[in-house]
């Protein structure tokens, strides 16, 4: 039976599918060179050195196939640590299929989804957080999520991991050795010191798992519902957000039945702004079912924009509101729409003590103080990606693990418990520091990891 190794020498599209300029053909593995070699006809690849570019013709049998560029790079000098070439070949569908038919008939075989970068972590190129974060920096689409993604890549999240790894280290090494000498009762690690390292790593994984926060927000944009009566102006706002005529508006109560998504683009965030049904009772069964979806995307979203109609709207009447949107949903602002039809006196003296942003979504008054407020709501100044941003759940809950093992550490100094107990403890967060960066792992998770980046990454 045949199955997959880590020996076998693989090849995929690095490019994507279909029509380009150009398509560039990776191969990685110990028979590349061999392979490509086979069919590159001007010179011996063999001899070539690393990192140079070689201009020819690909021949199978004796039908040129293209004419291409073929870049080598020797291990371990490589992304993967193997040795791999690569074909830059025209950007035909059909040569490229053309050329990796040939070079699978050579003895490459197709390489599973990430499986170029997982030979790079298995090598030591790059560590786990590293190698996800190559998934994420293809996956960017803001210049947030591309920072934060770069300088994970690049071992940011993981230098302060590896950090805490060692100086943990350092002080397990002299309890361990202390247990050792239990009879003697003699201390080698400076209690006072390792108390300070304690209680700064502590610090340190808290301030990352706080960060986690907006890492969510950086890599999945943010939720914000735009909810209110019928014909407060929910959906012009939408337009005018987005710069375009989206939604339909018209001044007949109840014009959006379905739920309208859109996505924009604040200051390098992603926001997924909803318009929604306006909400009231109605006879009309498909208006009921659009009340119904507002409320779900209330309920669900980040961030929810209640929008009034300043002409229509009672104090009285917006304060109940306030009182249910606290309690269904996790954040609101409340927008008064329709400036432009009253007086501004007037409005501050009618809702006075309430916080309320007036805009007129129509003549776009005060649009730009919405966005400002919806950035705020989600960060606190501008997003400081030059530090870590921790962006990915499974760093998050060993994070967690983490901090609980180091809060144990603490405490049990605080109750000086025996130092087996305190050995046993730093293990447990060696552990989960270990399980982040991939020092410790599983098969399984490892395969997982891998398996959702695209093929030929
Ligand atoms: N053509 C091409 N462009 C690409 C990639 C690639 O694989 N091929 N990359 C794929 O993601 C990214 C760049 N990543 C790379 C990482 C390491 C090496 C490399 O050759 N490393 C060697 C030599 C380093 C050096 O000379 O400084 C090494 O690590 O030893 C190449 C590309 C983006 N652009
Ligand atoms: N004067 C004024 N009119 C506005 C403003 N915003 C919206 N309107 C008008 O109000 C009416 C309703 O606007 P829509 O955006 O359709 O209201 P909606 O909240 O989406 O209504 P439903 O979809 O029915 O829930 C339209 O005639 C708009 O032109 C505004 O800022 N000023
Ligand atoms: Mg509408």
């Amino acid at each position: 039976m045949y199955t997959d190794s880590w020996n076998d020498t693989i090849i995929a599209l690095a490019t994507p599918q279909g029509v380009g300029a150009i398509g560039v053909i990776r191969l990685s593995g110990s028979k590349a060179i061999e392979i490509v070699n086979t069919l590159f006809v001007k010179k011996d690849l063999s001899k070539q050195a690393s990192h140079t570019l070689h201009v020819g013709i690909l021949k199978d049998m004796d039908a040129v196939i293209d004419e291409v560029v073929v870049s080598l790079f020797i291990s371990p000098h490589s992304y993967t640590g193997e040795n791999v070439v690569e074909i830059s070949c025209h950007g035909s569908a059909f040569i490229q299929q053309k050329i990796i038919d040939a070079c699978i008939e050579k003895g490459a075989r197709l390489a599973k989804p990430g499986e170029f970068t997982q030979r790079a972590f298995l090598n030591g190129k790059l560590d786990l957080t590293q190698a996800e974060a190559v998934a994420d920096l293809i996956a960017s689409n803001t210049e947030a999520s591309r920072k934060t993604a770069l300088q994970n890549m690049r071992g940011g999240f993981s230098g302060v991991l590896k950090n805490l790894r060692e100086q943990l280290l350092k002080f397990s090494a002299l309890i361990e050795l202390e247990l050792d000498f239990s009879q003697e009762d003699v201390e080698f690690a400076d209690r006072t010191q390792f108390y300070e390292l304690i209680t700064s790593a502590e610090q340190i994984t808290r301030n990352l798992l706080q960060s986690f926060k907006l890492g969510n927000v950086i890599r999945n944009g943010v939720q914000v519902a735009i909810i209110g009566k019928p014909n407060a102006g929910k959906s012009t706002l939408l337009n005018t957000l987005l710069n375009e005529n989206r939604a339909i508006v018209s001044d007949i109560a109840g014009t959006t039945r379905d739920t309208i998504e859109e996505v924009i683009n604040i200051e390098g965030i992603l926001f997924r702004l909803i318009d929604t049904a306006g909400i009231r009772t109605s006879d009309n069964e498909i208006e009921s079912i659009g009340v119904e979806k507002s409320l779900e995307k209330m309920r669900n979203a980040d961030i929810v924009i209640y929008m009034f109609d300043c002409a229509h709207e009672t104090k009285e009447n917006l304060l109940h509101e306030q009182e249910q949107l606290t309690s269904a949903c996790k954040n609101h602002l409340l927008i008064g729409n329709k400036l432009d039809l009253m007086n501004a006196d007037d409005i501050i003296k009618k809702f006075d003590g309430l916080d309320i942003l007036f805009i007129s979504a129509k003549e776009h008054t005060h649009v730009n103080l919405l966005k400002k407020r919806l950035v705020e709501e989600v960060v606190t100044g501008n997003i400081e990606t030059e530090n870590v941003v921790v962006t990915n759940a499974r760093h998050y809950e060993a994070l967690q693990k983490i901090n609980d093992a180091l809060i144990d550490i603490r405490k049990g100094m605080d109750n000086k418990i025996p130092g087996d107990l305190i050995a046993l403890d730093i293990r447990r967060c060696l552990h989960y520091l270990g399980e982040i960066t991939g020092l410790i792992t599983n098969e399984d998770q490892l395969d997982y990891i891998f398996s959702k980046f695209c093929i030929g990454k």
